[in-house]
């Protein structure tokens, strides 16, 4: 890749970029902080093998933008970032996170982080050690991912006279976040299918919420009614919305459409998609909700994820616009509203 970093970050933005090094423990981190309009920057840390830090920087831009949006239209008094961290062999886990928190704490606040793909709750345990604004319980925040979800799908099903009793789902992830949204979806009745590239993951959830495992080769042709990849992005291409077997598309996967052209796919073929910054906004509202805004009770903003996703599918069905764009517009109007004050 031969890209400049301005060249790989939001060029409408005002996004900032930190590289991280720490040679003794291994520890190289890119931090992209792409807006403070509406407070301080929030995002998790993502654990991945990546060929190169300009590759690093572009994931971390685009999930920080991601996490804007998400902020912005949850209601938030938040702005996006997000850090990656490059796993290679060399990483001592502990040390680097220990190293990792210092550099967090160094900001002053002004970036609010816990986990995301590839990071352990070891990790996060290390990080809180060295730094106050880590939300290390990611039970919790996987649990609050999963109530937003439900809502969500909740909501797909509204728009089709079901209920969730008997929806069958294909869950494709079984991490944090897929096994707390099976749990989730398991106890309102639904039937599921569940994947993971670790057969003992996908194993061990189905027993646990009585699913049955899929292959993880084709869990997204998989003949459901809804589909809720929980793994990584990227999944849904043009290719596959053309030939989805699904009638609607509700995952918490970050950034799980692969380009601009896909949500008009989606649309064009009468699939519902609910954007992933919707869906999987609960985790962000269950800790900025807390840390940054002082709510006591989180439980109204993440319930209300299914409200807005029951409007943007209504719109969209109205207007013809893709669910996608018309969060993008939403989230646009409350960030710049909010930079005029
Ligand atoms: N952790 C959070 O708080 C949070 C919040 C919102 C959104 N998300 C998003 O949810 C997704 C999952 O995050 P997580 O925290 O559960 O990660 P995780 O690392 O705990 O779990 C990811 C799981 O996906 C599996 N997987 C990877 N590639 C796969 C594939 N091609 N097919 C099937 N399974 C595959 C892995 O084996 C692993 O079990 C990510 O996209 C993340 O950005 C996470």
């Amino acid at each position: 890749m031969s890209a400049t970093i301005p060249e790989l970050l939001d060029p409408a933005g005002a996004a900032r970029c930190v590289l991280w090094r720490d040679p003794p423990s291994g520890l190289s981190a890119a931090l992209v902080i792409d807006d403070l309009s509406l407070g301080p920057a929030a995002g998790g840390v993502r654990t991945g093998a990546y060929p190169d830090a300009a590759a690093m920087i572009a994931e971390a831009a685009a999930l920080a933008r991601a996490m804007t949006r998400k902020c912005a239209l949850a209601g938030l008094d938040a702005g996006g970032a997000k850090a990656v961290v490059l796993d290679h062999p060399g990483l001592d886990r502990p040390a680097a996170f220990r190293r990792l928190g210092r550099f967090v704490a160094e900001l002053g606040g002004i970036f609010r982080t816990a986990g995301d793909l590839g990071t352990t709750s070891a990790d996060l345990a290390a990080m809180a050690e060295t730094c106050p604004y880590v939300h290390a319980d990611d039970r919790g925040l996987a649990e609050a991912v999963a109530r937003g979800m439900v809502a969500c799908v909740r909501a797909v099903a509204r728009a089709r006279g079901r209920g969730l009793g008997g929806l069958r789902v294909a869950v494709q992830g079984c991490g944090a976040i897929g096994s707390a949204v099976a749990r989730a979806l398991a106890a309102e009745g639904a039937f599921l299918l569940v994947a993971d590239v670790d057969p003992r993951r996908a194993h061990d959830l189905a027993v646990a919420t009585g699913s049955h495992v899929h292959d993880p080769k084709d869990i997204l042709l998989a003949p459901v009614d809804v589909l809720a990849p929980c793994a990584v992005g990227g999944v849904i291409t043009a290719e596959l919305a053309a030939a989805l077997p699904a009638w609607a598309v509700c995952g918490a996967a970050n950034n799980l459409l692969a380009g601009p052209g896909v949500a008009e796919a989606l649309r064009a073929r009468g699939i519902l998609h609910v954007p992933d910054v919707v869906a999987s906004a609960g985790a962000v509202i269950e800790g900025i909700g807390r840390s940054v805004m002082g709510l006591a009770d989180r439980g109204p903003l993440i319930a209300a994820l299914g409200a807005t996703a029951a409007e943007l599918l209504a719109e969209s069905a109205a207007t013809g616009a893709t669910t996608e764009a018309l969060a993008d517009r939403r989230a646009a109007a409350r960030i710049a509203a909010a930079r005029q004050q």
